[in-house]
């Protein structure tokens, strides 16, 4: 199994500790539910990508090799029988889709397309299923992770079933390191700066992967998504990070960036108050204030005032 080969021989042994305790989270499902009652939810993001991958392992792993395969059988030749499901959306990029689509066909993923919202799709699938157990490439971080665990039920009003959840406890690094280190195609958005995608009405590349001064005038370039130096800003591209009042005014044409960035910078100003009376004295030079100004301003934000106060 190339994947499993790649991180055994990589010398990043972090990785190899989220590699293996997520290949035992997988483990520990195949062996609580059968095949037919699990179903990998896939989307062509760079999470779900990896997960794809780790389940492949967890499954070559998990099953014995056949005898007549002499151990020498290759990826291409595994066949991987969890069913897979995709929700599709009108408002998807089409490089999201091509890539899921793609990715299914290489894999020979049994993939199911869903063209209804989360939760009545999944009613109408586990009505028509075994489904138990849904793995997700969700992680600590996502907004929707708030509260669970590597094995979480579904939320109340939810139809019933496992959330399983491997990769968890992996960062923006973890993500990539996989990624990078097994040499696993991925969407293409994330070379042209986009580090976290949702709709194209919500989602831009990550400001933060710039490569010209947006006051220039000159055609914004973006680094790749794996470039990202502080993993906490992964979704500054995407406009529903911003608070219910914000994204609600967000008007939801077809041409949402633009309007979209118009909201963010007209709406997104920070005050920055350091506390320190040794500031005040003199006696140290506050160094966090200025550095915040500009990643606050390098991400899109409008600071207002900056200003110094005593402790109490
Ligand atoms: C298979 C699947 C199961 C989900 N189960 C739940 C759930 O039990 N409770 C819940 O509040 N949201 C659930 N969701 C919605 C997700 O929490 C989340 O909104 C979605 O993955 C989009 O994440 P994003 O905003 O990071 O793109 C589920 C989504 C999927 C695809
Ligand atoms: N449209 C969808 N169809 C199927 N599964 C989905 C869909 N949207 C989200 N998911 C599931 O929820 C997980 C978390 O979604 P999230 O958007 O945080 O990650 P991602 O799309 O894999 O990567 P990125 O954060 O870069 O967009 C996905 O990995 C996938 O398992």
């Amino acid at each position: 199994m190339e994947i499993d080969k790649a991180i055994r021989e990589s010398d990043d042994r972090r990785l190899k500790t989220k590699y293996n305790n997520a290949v035992y989270v997988i483990q520990r499902a195949f062996a609580l539910y059968a095949f037919e009652e699990v179903a990998f939810s896939f989307n062509g993001g760079k999470d779900s990508t990896v997960l794809l991958h780790l389940l492949r392992a967890g499954y070559f792993l998990h099953k014995e090799k056949p005898k007549s395969c002499n151990g020498n059988q290759t990826d291409c030749e595994m066949n991987f029988p969890v069913r897979t499901i995709y929700f599709e959306s009108p408002d998807a990029f089409p490089e999201i889709n091509s890539f899921t689509y793609e990715t299914a066909t290489d894999y020979e993923l049994q993939m199911e397309i869903i063209r209804l919202d989360f939760k009545s799709g999944l009613e109408a699938l586990l009505r028509e299923k075994p489904i138990r157990a849904i793995f997700l490439g969700t992680r600590i971080g996502d907004p929707n992770a708030v509260g669970q665990e590597q094995f979480s039920p579904s939320s109340p009003g939810w139809p019933p079933f496992m959330r399983v959840n491997p990769i968890l406890d992996w960062s923006y690094r973890d993500v990539w390191a996989f990624l990078l280190t097994c040499k696993v195609q991925y969407c293409s958005l994330y070379d042209r700066g986009y580090t976290s995608i949702g709709s194209i009405h919500d989602t831009r590349p990550n400001a933060l992967l710039s490569t010209i001064a947006s006051s220039s005038g000159s055609k914004e370039n973006f680094k790749p998504a794996y470039l990202l130096s502080d993993g906490r800003l992964e979704r500054a591209g995407r406009a529903n990070k911003l608070s219910p009042m914000v994204s609600r005014s967000v008007p939801g044409v077809s041409n949402g960036l633009k309007s979209t960035d118009l909201h963010v910078s007209s709406m997104l100003t920070a005050s920055v108050i350091a506390v320190g009376d040794e500031i005040l004295f003199g006696t140290t030079e506050d160094q966090l204030g200025p550095s915040l100004c500009r990643k606050l301003h390098s991400i899109g934000w409008t600071v207002s005032h900056a200003t110094v106060v005593r402790n109490d």
